[in-house]
């Protein structure tokens, strides 16, 4: 915990309004960037007023890690003193977060930056935490990768695939009905990877998704677990993979075979019932559509269910989060078996990948996605994830093509 948020000293907070004539990733420095942005809207920050890094719970998925950086939140919020003349989501005090997808993983991180500058609906802003004359960003071109040295990451292909067949054996035994199961592969920089330069090329590939940054974890997620206004709030379930096809007809085509499929929809009904079953104690109204739609993005298609939502009085966004993580979009069904068959057969820990990501405010306005299509970049080395749900009709070749689509998108946006 820092020196900072261990103290009582009051945090002086400011908010102004900017002129909106600056695309917000430019703004960004290249030391250690903060970013959740989608169409040039969103969030950007830089330095750290105070850090939340929790370690290991003896829980893989008890809520010990929400709870602890509600706690830290909590008294972290009581010692601000905000002077904020925009007043939109957003404004005054803002954290970032990222946690981890198994709670006996260690590193989940919380940061209230020195200095966040957002974006939306027309109107640009400024926060500041005790230093009002912080300079606003302009923080200078992005410097190319450079070559990449590729390596494996913990299984090879051959083990990755035979790992999906030992799953959909136990599937097809009755042990359980659906787990997710990720891969990685590893990327060496001839120097330090300014994450800059995969956050530009995320956010103009993927305009569909949230581009992210957020203690070195970077991404664009199609996922959004919640956005949260006041007392409304969203959710965007996706589960049920295509590519995209190479014509028009082809993507059609594949288009088509997606919403037909039996083994698709499927996968996806029980990622929306997790949702429902985690969602529904916490919520007054829960709208689920009946049948999932299309969601096309520059290397894949998806099944997508839009979730609208109003959390009763007292649900606090955390609460939301850790009833929400694991979905079966990411975990399986049912959670705690799947949370088993991942720990025994993907042969890595994940960190925060599949983990929630996201920022929030003092009044619990926010934005958590899952953290999907990303990389973990640490100086010259980028880690980066992948996963596919695994259900009865899965074929192991079918799944491993499906992740190389996904570590398509970090890929493209890590080379020159
Ligand atoms: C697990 C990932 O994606 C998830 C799995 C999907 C699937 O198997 O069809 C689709 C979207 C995501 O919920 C990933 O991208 O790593």
């Amino acid at each position: 915990m820092s020196p900072a948020a261990a103290s009582r000293e009051p945090l002086l907070v400011r908010t102004v309004e900017l002129p909106d004539d600056h695309a917000l990733l430019d703004r960004l420095p290249d030391s250690a960037p903060l970013a959740w942005s989608r169409r040039g809207e969103g969030l950007v920050a830089w330095g750290r007023a105070a850090r939340l890094e929790l370690p290991a719970e003896d829980e893989r998925s008890g809520g010990g890690r929400f709870a602890a950086a509600a706690e830290w939140l909590g008294s972290l919020f009581s010692r601000v003193e905000a002077h904020d003349e925009v007043e939109l989501p957003g404004t005054g005090p803002v954290v970032f977060g990222s946690f981890t997808f198994d709670g006996r993983d260690p590193g989940s991180t919380v940061v209230l930056p020195r200095v966040v500058v957002g974006r939306r609906a027309g109107r640009a802003w400024m926060t500041t935490v005790d230093d009002a004359s912080a300079p606003v960003g302009a923080g200078g071109p992005a410097r190319p990768v450079g070559g990449l040295r590729w390596s494996p990451g913990a299984l090879g292909a051959g083990e990755w695939t035979g790992a999906v067949a030992a799953a959909v054996d136990r599937i097809r035994a009755g042990d359980l009905a659906k787990v997710v199961l990720a891969r990685d592969a590893v990327a060496e920089a001839p120097g330090p990877i300014d994450i800059r330069t995969p956050l530009a090329r995320l956010a103009r590939d993927y305009p569909d998704c949230y581009t992210y940054s957020v203690a070195g974890l970077t991404g664009a997620t199609p996922e959004l677990l919640l956005r949260r206004a006041g007392e409304r709030m969203e959710s965007l379930v996706l589960a049920g993979t295509r590519p995209r096809g190479g014509t028009p007809e082809e993507d059609a085509a594949l288009a088509a075979t997606l919403l037909a499929s039996v083994k698709d929809t499927e996968e996806h009904a029980y990622a929306t019932e997790s949702l429902r079953a985690a969602l529904g104690p916490l919520c007054g109204e829960l709208v689920l559509p009946e049948r999932p739609e299309l969601l096309r993005l520059a290397n894949v298609q998806h099944l997508a269910s839009p979730v609208r939502a109003t959390l009763r009085p007292g649900v606090s966004t955390l609460d939301a989060v850790a009833a929400l993580h694991p979905t079966a979009a990411v975990g399986g069904t049912p959670t705690p078996l799947a949370m088993d068959v991942i720990g025994e057969l993907e042969g890595m820990r994940r960190g925060r990948y599949a983990g929630p990501v996201g920022w929030m405010d003092a009044d619990g306005n926010g934005e958590w996605g899952i953290a999907l299509r990303c990389a973990q970049i640490d100086g010259a080395r980028a880690r980066l994830f992948a996963g596919c749900g695994i259900v009865a009709g899965s074929d192991p070749e079918a799944e491993l093509a499906e992740s190389e689509s996904k570590f398509g998108a970090m890929r493209a946006a890590l080379l020159d």
